[in-house]
C-alpha cells in the first residue's frame, strides 16, 4: 500500500479500506494504485500478460469453482463482447452482401461463444448463418442452438467450397477451438480448417485462431484478420499479425487480475471490449 500514499490521497484510501469488505478491498486497492500512478505522473502501465494454456484453464476453473460463476453467464458475456468487437471492426453500413456472416462453431465452449455471438450479431442487424458440425448434447448448447433457430438464423448442413464462402459472406467467425485445443486436428475439423484457409474474406477468431497451438501458434495455419482474446490474451496471440486485436470478457474479478498479474488495460466506460492494437 506504500505506493498509494501519494499527493494527499492516503487518508481517503485508508478510510475506504477500513469500511469495505475484502472483495471490495482489492477493487479499492486497484483504484488507489491507479490514482497513485496518476498523481505521481507515472501513468506507465505494465504490459498485459499473455497466458499459457494451463494458466488459462486454471483461471477458467477458478471463475467457476471459487468465484461461483456459471458457464452460461461467462459465455453470454464473452459472446456478447465478441459481437460488439466485430460490429466495431466491420460496421453494418460498411458491409455488402446483406451483411451476411458465417459463424463456424466447434464442440466446446469456444463454439458456445460462437453461438452467443451469432445471436447478438443478429440482434445488431447482421445476417449470421451458423456451421456447427459436431454438436454437444448438453442443455446449454441445445438451448443456444434453439435460441438461434428461433431467430431464424440458418444452420448449414455442410461447409460450402471456399469460392462460394467468399462470394456469399462478408466475413467468417472462427469459433471452432479455444484454449483447450491440443495436438493434431482431428476429423472433421481438418477439412473445415483447410477450407477456411482458402477463403478470401476476413477470418475473425474468437480467443485462439483455430488450429493454432495455444502457446506456439501455427505459421502454416489460419491467418485471421481479427482476433478477440477473452479474459486475457493467450501466448499464441503474440504471433497474431492481423488488423484488429481486441480484448473481451469483461468479467475478471480483481482477485484474479492480481493473483495472475494479468495487468489488464482499463476498459473504457461501459464497453465490453477494448482494442489492443
Ligand atoms: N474464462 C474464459 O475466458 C471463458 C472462456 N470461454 C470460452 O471457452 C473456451 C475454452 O473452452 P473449452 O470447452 O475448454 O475448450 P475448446 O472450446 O477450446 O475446445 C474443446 C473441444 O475441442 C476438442 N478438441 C481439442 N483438441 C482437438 C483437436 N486436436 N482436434 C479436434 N478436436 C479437438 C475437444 O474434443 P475432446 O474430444 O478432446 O473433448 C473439445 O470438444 C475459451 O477459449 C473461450 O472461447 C467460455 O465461454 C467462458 C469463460
Ligand atoms: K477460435
Amino acid at each position: 500500500m506504500q505506493a498509494v500514499l501519494v499527493g494527499g490521497t492516503a487518508t481517503h484510501v485508508r478510510r475506504l479500506l477500513l469500511n469495505v469488505r475484502p472483495v471490495q478491498r482489492s477493487l479499492v486497492q486497484l483504484q488507489a494504485a491507479r490514482m497513485a500512478s496518476d498523481a505521481a505522473g507515472t501513468a506507465e502501465e505494465s504490459p498485459i500478460k499473455y497466458l499459457g494454456q494451463e494458466e488459462a484453464q486454471q483461471i477458467d476453473q477458478e471463475l467457476f469453482n471459487e468465484y461461483a460463476y456459471s458457464v452460461d453467464q461467462l459465455m453470454e458475456l464473452a459472446g456478447h463482447s465478441c459481437a460488439v468487437a466485430l460490429a466495431k471492426s466491420y460496421p453494418l453500413t460498411s458491409l455488402k452482401k446483406d451483411a451476411t456472416v458465417l459463424v463456424c462453431c466447434g464442440p466446446g465452449n469456444n463454439g458456445g461463444d460462437g453461438l452467443v455471438c451469432a445471436r447478438h450479431l443478429k440482434m445488431f442487424g447482421y445476417n449470421p448463418s451458423v456451421f456447427y458440425p459436431k454438436r454437444t448434447d448438453k442443455p446449454l448448447y441445445k438451448n443456444l442452438t434453439i435460441q438461434c433457430e428461433q431467430l431464424d438464423i440458418p444452420f448449414l448442413s455442410h461447409l460450402p467450397k471456399p469460392q462460394l464462402l467468399s462470394d456469399g459472406f462478408s466475413y467468417i467467425v472462427d469459433a471452432l477451438f479455444g484454449f483447450s485445443f491440443k495436438g493434431e486436428v482431428r476429423p472433421p475439423f481438418g477439412d473445415v480448417l483447410k477450407t477456411l484457409k482458402e477463403v478470401t474474406v476476413p477470418i475473425c477468431s474468437i480467443d485462439v485462431p483455430s488450429g493454432w497451438d495455444v502457446e506456439g501458434g501455427n505459421p502454416d495455419g489460419l491467418q485471421p484478420e481479427f482476433l478477440i482474446s477473452l479474459t486475457a490474451p493467450k501466448k499464441c496471440a503474440e504471433k497474431f499479425a492481423g488488423r484488429y486485436h481486441y480484448l473481451g470478457g469483461r468479467f475478471v474479478p480483481p482477485g484474479i487480475i492480481q493473483k495472475y498479474e494479468l495487468n489488464l488495460p482499463t476498459y473504457p466506460g461501459t464497453e465490453p471490449c477494448i482494442r489492443l492494437h
